[in-house]
């Protein structure tokens, strides 16, 4: 049985806005079955960071410009009573952020590296509401082991197209869960977006999920 339980005590925040284009993200939103109405509305916030930025400052920064061009692109009413999400992910192996592969051979080269290690998953995730200007940011982090894969299971693998939109390569909720031996932490932090988290951030706002 479907059954709504959330409750909005908030009176000014009417819609959620989904600042991605990330199919993932957009069914991890709905996932939620929110009563308020998702509007996704991505945009081409620019995504280069300064060199010396932590992982967890990465994903944090980005996340709030997704959030913040995504809120230029509203008109003035609509903002109002607007929350905007937005959310960046990388994963970071020996300290390296690996971001999405730039082709196949890119997506071969991180898988190599990846094989049989540990890394790191970090998301961020954005919460802004232009009618009070309140922003609020955080992150989780989620370690990874990934199997010995070996190197014509990486090549079937990337033929497969699933890692070319994707950070580090794989995507868990994929095929690529078939290439991992364990996770220590959130899973859908690695998928894009940590629900547990956004669950709390949504609270903050007066938007209870449960
Ligand atoms: C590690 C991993 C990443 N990913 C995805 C999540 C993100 O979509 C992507 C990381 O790139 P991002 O730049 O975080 O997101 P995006 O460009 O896909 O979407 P947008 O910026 O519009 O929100 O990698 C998976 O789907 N599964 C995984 O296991």
């Amino acid at each position: 049985m479907n059954v709504r339980s959330s409750s909005i005590s908030s009176s000014t925040i009417r819609q959620l806005v989904l600042a991605s284009s990330s199919p993932r993200r957009q069914e991890l939103v709905a996932s939620l079955g929110l009563s308020l109405p998702v509007l996704i509305l991505s945009s081409d916030a620019d995504e280069s960071t300064p060199q010396n930025w932590s992982p967890a400052m990465i994903v944090e920064q980005l996340g709030l410009r997704k959030a913040r061009a995504s809120s230029e692109l509203l008109s003035s009413e609509a903002a109002k009573s607007s929350l905007i999400i937005g959310a960046d992910t990388i994963v970071v192996l020996d300290g390296k952020v690996l971001g999405k592969p730039v082709d196949k051979n890119d997506a071969v080269r991180m898988l190599t590296a990846l094989e049989g290690r540990q890394h790191e998953v970090y998301t961020g995730v954005a919460l802004i509401e232009p009618g009070t200007g309140r922003e609020l940011v955080h992150h989780r982090m989620t370690l990874v082991t990934m199997k010995q894969l070996g190197e014509e299971r990486i090549r079937r693998y990337v033929e497969s197209g699933e890692p070319l939109d994707k950070a580090g390569s794989y995507g868990i909720q994929g095929l690529g869960a078939t290439m991992v031996e364990r996770i220590d932490g959130c899973y859908f932090n690695v998928v894009g977006l940590p629900l547990s988290l956004l669950s709390d951030m949504l609270d903050e706002f007066g938007i209870n999920v449960i």
